[in-house]
């Protein structure tokens, strides 16, 4: 069911947070059903459905384990939790180009497992200038995950990328947007298997009858 007339509060809050410094973090009791149900489907895909996650996009696609060690599996419309998430994510990018006018097309993400140890090196999702990567989303699916387990996101200010903004815990139903140009972050090895729903929101950069596809 889609959530397009009934315009949630949460929304509006995450577009006033973007509008005034870049990046939002919400945590709500309905982001927090949608994890729970998030993390059951994750468990009951098999875990050869999952694939080593590389860096740079299609052609450019390198696996590179010094710089990240997750598993991914992309969201498809296949089970219930993954139509209901996508169609959020949909409802919010609808709202974000009424406040924000941003011009949001597509929204792409894929579920990522890190085992214990992994991590994945201080990084931005998308180069100035070249970028059809707007907004970055990550959604959290662990319960219970305490401080002392690590496997924080460091977020790095945009004016000054060797200072740290903000460490977030990886804690189920927390939701963080920022703004895929402009902060430098990296997630912390953990000492337990950490689960997460990393997307991006993009324009529409197809042009010259050349499509351009997302992943
Ligand atoms: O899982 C996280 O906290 C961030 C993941 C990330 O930076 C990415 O997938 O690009
Ligand atoms: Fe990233």
């Amino acid at each position: 069911m889609t959530t397009d007339l009934l315009i949630q509060p949460v929304f509006t809050d995450i577009a006033n947070d973007l509008r005034a410094q870049g990046y939002s973090i919400v945590r709500t009791e309905q982001t927090e059903g949608f994890a729970r149900d998030l993390l059951a489907q994750l468990h009951a895909f098999e875990a050869d459905e999952f694939h080593q996650a590389g860096t740079g996009r299609q052609q450019e696609h390198q696996l590179n384990s010094n710089i990240r060690r997750d598993r991914i599996r992309w969201l498809s419309r296949d089970t219930d939790a993954e139509v209901r998430w996508l169609d959020f994510m949909d409802d919010l990018q609808r709202q974000l180009n009424r406040q924000l006018l941003l011009g949001l097309f597509s929204h792409e993400c894929h579920f990522a497992h890190y085992r214990p140890g992994d991590f994945y090196r201080k990084h931005v999702d998308a180069f100035k200038g070249q970028a059809n990567r707007i907004l970055t989303s990550v959604f959290y699916l662990n319960d219970n995950w305490q401080a002392d387990q690590g496997g924080e996101l460091v977020m790095y200010r945009d004016d000054d990328p060797d200072t740290e903004l903000l460490r977030l815990v990886p804690t189920l139903g927390t939701l963080v947007f920022f703004l895929s140009e402009d902060f430098p972050h990296e997630v912390l090895p953990a000492t337990s298997d950490r689960y997460s729903i990393a997307g991006w929101f993009r324009l529409n950069s197809s042009r010259h009858g050349r499509v351009d596809p997302p992943r």
